[in-house]
């Protein structure tokens, strides 16, 4: 792996449920290196989305994180003020959610979308912001006069590429891609995660990276983070984990996710 950039120590997330707390992600560590894609597997409900979104700090309630660092380039960012951290997000880590749908606004033009979220965080003008729009929809091969048009004047896939250059918009250091091409077809997806493998090949970000597709895992990670039960129980290189996995339970989910 190379230098780190961020570096889970002991994370810790429950759930309030009325039958008492709920531990989802239990005393999980691990790192991410620079430019790095680290992938995040294991059957559903085992805590992945609860990772995810706890390193965005965008868990919601009933959800708490109870211990541990989220030390990003050495800062804990679990210490950082809401303030401070409606600035790291986006700029720094932004995330890709199964739904590209959802993360969209649908009754606002793309060229309002993007302008938002980069005059929110830049110094730009407008006319520069919808410049950099340009750019973005250019680098995920979308036409620039498109930035006109309404969410739901594009394809699946296509939404699903916006919001890719949404997440790039500020050239973040990590993107998080919860399920990122869940949503479709075969051929797409693999598209998409071919063009987001390039990009981060040109910009050197790093990608954690969760999808049931083992396949499509093994692909694009580097390494490969196998979670049971909240508990992150094996990490090793993608290989590895499909030709000699080392806990049996990962044996068992190789097995199991390839048939
Ligand atoms: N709103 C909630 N209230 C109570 N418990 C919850 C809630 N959301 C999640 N959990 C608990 O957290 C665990 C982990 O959920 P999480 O969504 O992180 O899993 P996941 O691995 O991402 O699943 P999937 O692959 O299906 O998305 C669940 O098994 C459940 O016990």
């Amino acid at each position: 792996m190379s230098e780190p950039l961020i570096s889970i120590r002991n994370l810790c997330v429950d759930y309030i449920t009325d039958a008492g707390d709920v531990r989802a992600c239990n005393n999980v560590s691990f790192d991410i290196g620079k430019g790095e894609v680290f992938g995040l597997a294991g059957e559903s409900g085992c805590g992945k989305s609860t990772v995810a979104f706890s390193l965005m700090r965008l868990h919601k309630p009933p959800a708490y994180i109870s211990g541990g660092q989220v030390l990003f380039n050495g800062e804990d960012i679990l210490q950082y003020s809401d303030d401070r951290m409606q600035t790291f997000r986006w700029s720094e880590m932004s995330m890709v959610f199964q739904s590209a749908m959802n993360a969209l606004n649908p009754v606002l033009t793309m060229e309002e979308q993007f302008c938002d979220v980069i005059m929110r965080h830049t110094n730009m003008t407008r006319e520069q912001a919808v410049k950099r729009a340009q750019g973005l929809l250019e680098i995920v091969d979308i036409h620039p006069s498109r930035l006109n048009d309404y969410p739901h004047q594009f394809s699946g896939g296509m939404r699903q590429r916006l919001v890719i250059a949404i997440a790039l918009a500020l050239n973040p250091k990590m993107i998080i891609m919860d399920e990122p091409t869940t949503a479709l077809d075969v051929v797409v997806q693999r598209e998409i995660l071919q063009k987001i493998y390039a990009l981060k090949e040109e910009f050197g970000f790093s990608i954690l990276f969760i999808t049931h597709d083992i396949s499509l895992m093994v692909e694009f990670s580097d390494r490969i983070g196998i979670m049971y039960s909240g508990e992150l129980i094996e990490v090793a290189p993608s290989k590895q984990i499909l030709e000699s996995p080392y806990h049996p339970y990962t044996k068992g989910w190789v097995v199991h996710s390839r048939r």
